[in-house]
Parts: C-alpha cells; structure tokens; sequence
C-alpha cells in the first residue's frame, strides 16, 4: 500500500522528491556523482560534505573562541557566564538577625541596653543576661544566643521579658553567617545564562562585574532584487522572508547582530559589502547557486577567501557554503530558499558562533518518529517536528506538513528540527533533535554530549 506521507503532500511542484525509508544502506556519496532519485548532481555541488562533517567544520573554523569580556553588571544581563560565579563572601556575611525585635544573650529576663539597626556597627558583644533592640537584617553582637521577636516581648523598666512561655530557643531566627553559601563556594557554572536572578545573585556574592562568554558580531546581507520589504508580493517580487527572523534568531544564538541590510544583485555591491564589514561572520542570503545573479562564490574567490564548505549533503540547504574570508573572519552563505536557510543556520552559522564564543556543546535531544519519515538516498534530512505532550520517553516526534525548502508553515508550528539519516526513519526510530531557539518545549535530553556542535 503506497500513501501520500505529510511531507509528500507538502512537496510543491519541483521540488525533489525525498525516497522511502528503507533498510538498505545509502549509496556511498564519493562513490556516486547523483542527486535524488538518481539524478546527476550539479557540477557546483560536486565538493559537497556530509552534514555532521559540515558541523565540524564549522565548529573547528575559527582559531579559537574570541577574548572574554568582563562587563559591569548592568551590562551583563542576558549573557552567558564564561567562568563559574563564585561566592566571594560568606552569605550572610555576618550573623544577622532574620527578625525585628531583640538581640538576647542566654535565658530572660534581660537588662535592655540601646539598639541596632541594619547597616550599623552596634555593640561589639552582649554579656549574659542583657538585650539589645534589633531590626531584621542587622548584624548580632557576639554573644547573642537568639533573636526575641517585636511581638513576642515586653519591656518593663528597662528590663525585657519574653511573653512567650519558654523564651526564644537558641539560634531562633538567627540568619548565622554562611547559612546560603561560603566565600569560594560555587553559586553557578560556566555557561549559565545572566538573568535577573543571576544579577542579584552575584550582586550579593560580592561581585561589580563579570566575565563573560564574547558575543561574536554578525552582518546580515540580504541578496534578491526580487524581495519587498513591505505589502504584498506583485509583479514576480516577493517579500523578504529572512531579514525579519534572522536578525533575532541570531541573537538568540548569542551573536551581537550589526545590522541587516538589503544588496542590490551586482557583483560590486557584494564585493564592497563583505570587504568593509566588520563582523566577526558575515552571513548572506540567496545568491549560493550557479543563477545568473548568483554572486557569492564569484565574489569570494575575488576576495580571495578559502571555501572551507561548499555545498552539504543536506536538504534542504545543499548549496550552503562556509568560506574563511582574508583577515581570520568567515561568511556563511545561507541559501535562498527560507526552509533551506533555517538549515544552514542550524549546520554552519550556530557551530560557528558556539566555537567563537567559547561555548560548550549542550546535549542533544532524542525522539521517538511518530511515524515514517522519507529520507534522501545520500542526503541528511532536516524536517520540522512537533513534540508529542504525553509521557512516553522519548517524546514522539510527528513530522510537519509544510516542510518545503521555500515554506516557514511547518516550521512555524515546530518544537524542533529532526534529522532523518539517508534512507529516512521508520515509525519507532529514535531520531536525532536539534533546538529551535524560541521553542517553549524543551528538548529531552539525549543520552550523551551531541558529538557534533549544536
Ligand atoms: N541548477 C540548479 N539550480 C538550483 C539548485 C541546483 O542544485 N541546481 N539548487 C536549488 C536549491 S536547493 C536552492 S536552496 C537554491 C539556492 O539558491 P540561492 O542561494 O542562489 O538563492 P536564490 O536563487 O537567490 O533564491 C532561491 C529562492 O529563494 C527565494 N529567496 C531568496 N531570498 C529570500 C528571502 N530573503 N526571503 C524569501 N525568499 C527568498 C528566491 O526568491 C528564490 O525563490 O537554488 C536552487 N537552484
Ligand atoms: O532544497 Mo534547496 O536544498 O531548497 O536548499
């Protein structure tokens, strides 16, 4: 029985045709010069990698990850922790009172003697038998057994007494210096992110600034005479598609994004463009394949930069290249088709940035396939997945209708992207997850650290 699978549905006319999951092992690339189905694969795609090998390029092009910043703390919100927060102070840092009242030394009553606000010195120590008023967060005098709450005393000639039978027990609310941490402990690791919390944390533990995982800078060069920035698509124009979600996705990849801007189809323009930006990785759209427009490779050998990838076995996204531009910094070329950019920014541009951030790897998710996945006979498959919401471990993945290279529908609608071998995935594999940024579900865990980049 043949059935039209989601994505076959979804496969607008032209597009190639992925082949049915199978057990047989994928024809060997190097040994076979062919695109899907047998066709001849173009000339310029001869060079191409396979998709994890693609990753590792990426993730070893850079000759290491960019200086650390240290950043005041008011600046630092956002980034990410390039040593662990350690305590720099015992918190507290003193013993303190957690209540307002009365600092006591041993039982009552007690001779009551001035008092102690928070912030000031007070009396170095209390005998036996004495008291002192005190507010929350004061420090204790040595010598203080407890604190008497406001509401828990009386006070009758000078003299205070508990109304509580019994007194306050020894330590009662007491905050003893070192309750939450000691001065070396570790509060975070590395690669947390800074939130709020963080901010007050390390504000507390001592800290004016932070240092800081760098934020490599990115430029966006948009190619396309065709593409409006506004209205609606008219005479063959259509709109731009990836300056809108470009911009803050790598920003949620940790890149500092300069700007994104529009590049007339002429070699010169382009040229001019990648020589004066000065982005840690400038990053283009369209313009990777052989069209009559298509300058970006033309434009790289004139500048004389090294094609460190030319073309991935991947789909979509095949003709997305990397390239080591004069100078130590790199370009990524995202095709133009928006799915298949989406596959060049998770391949290229995100191992990219992790190895010049300093970035280590997270885990990789794994999920079940909800159901049989096509794959290419040679190439790696991206296909936008939702997550099952049931308690099956893994979760099911359930492929998206609308997963064309020219489609955002499916994956508008995703938890992740699943990366389907050559052969494709049968119903019960587990497959491979990569994050979508901005994803609400959070990826179960895989087993073990990704061995490639993510
Ligand atoms: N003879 C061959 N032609 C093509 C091949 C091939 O192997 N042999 N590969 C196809 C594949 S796959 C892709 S992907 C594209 C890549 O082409 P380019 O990177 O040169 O991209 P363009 O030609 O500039 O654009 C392709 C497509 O995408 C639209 N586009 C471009 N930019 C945007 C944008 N910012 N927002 C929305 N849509 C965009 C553009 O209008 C085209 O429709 O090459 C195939 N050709
Ligand atoms: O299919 Mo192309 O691979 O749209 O990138």
């Amino acid at each position: 029985m043949t059935s039209r699978t989601e994505s076959d549905q979804a496969r607008p006319p032209g597009d190639p045709a992925p082949a049915q999951p199978s057990s047989a092992p994928p024809p060997d690339p190097a040994a076979t010069d062919e695109g899907p189905r047998g066709t001849p694969r173009h000339p310029a795609h001869r060079n191409s990698v396979d998709w994890p090998e693609a990753r590792r390029i990426a993730a070893d092009a850079p000759t290491g990850p960019l200086p650390t910043v240290v950043l005041p703390l008011a600046e630092a919100r956002g980034r990410v922790l390039a040593q662990p927060l350690t305590a720099l102070t015992d918190l507290p840092a003193f013993d303190t009172s957690a209540m307002d009242g009365w600092a006591v030394a041993g039982p009552g009553p007690w001779r009551l003697s001035g008092r102690v606000l928070a912030g000031e010195q007070g009396p170095v120590s209390l005998p036996d038998g004495t008291a002192v008023g005190i507010a929350t967060g004061a420090r204790l005098p040595r010598g203080a057994t407890a604190v008497l709450r406001s509401e828990h005393g009386t006070v009758r000639r000078g003299t205070l007494h508990a109304t509580e039978p019994g007194g306050p027990q020894p330590g009662q609310d007491v905050r003893p210096r070192g309750q939450e941490c000691h001065s070396g402990d570790e509060l975070l690791p590395a690669g947390a992110v800074v939130t709020p919390v963080v901010l007050g944390l390390a504000a507390a533990a001592g800290y004016d600034e932070l240092a800081l995982f760098p934020r490599p800078t990115v430029e966006v060069l948009v190619l396309g005479d065709e593409l409006l920035t506004a209205g609606l698509p008219e005479d063959g124009r259509i709109r731009d598609a990836l300056g809108p979600f470009l911009h803050p996705w790598l920003c949620a990849l940790g890149a500092e994004v300069l700007a994104t801007r529009r590049i007339t189809d002429e070699a010169e323009a382009l040229l001019d463009a990648v020589a004066n930006s000065a982005a840690d990785v400038v990053v283009t759209t369209g313009g990777t394949a052989s069209g009559p427009v298509d300058f970006v490779k033309p434009v790289l050998r004139r500048l004389g930069a090294g094609l460190l990838v030319d073309g991935v076995r991947v789909r979509p996204g095949h003709p997305m290249l990397l390239a080591e531009l004069p100078g130590g910094r790199h370009l990524v070329g995202l095709p133009g088709n928006p799915l298949a950019a989406v596959s060049g920014v998770v391949t290229l541009v995100q191992p990219l940035l992790r190895a010049l951030a300093g970035h280590p790897a997270p885990p990789t998710g794994t999920a079940r396939a909800a159901a049989a996945v096509p794959g290419h006979p040679v190439d790696t498959r991206l296909v936008p997945v939702a997550l099952g919401s049931g308690a099956e471990v893994p979760p099911l993945a359930r492929p998206l209708r609308f997963n064309g290279p020219a489609m955002l529908r499916g994956l508008a609608t995703a938890d992740a992207l699943a990366v389907v071998p050559p052969g494709g995935s049968a119903a019960g594999d587990d497959v491979e997850l990569l994050a979508l940024p901005w994803a609400r579900t959070a990826l179960p865990a895989g087993a073990s650290e990704s061995p490639s980049p993510t």
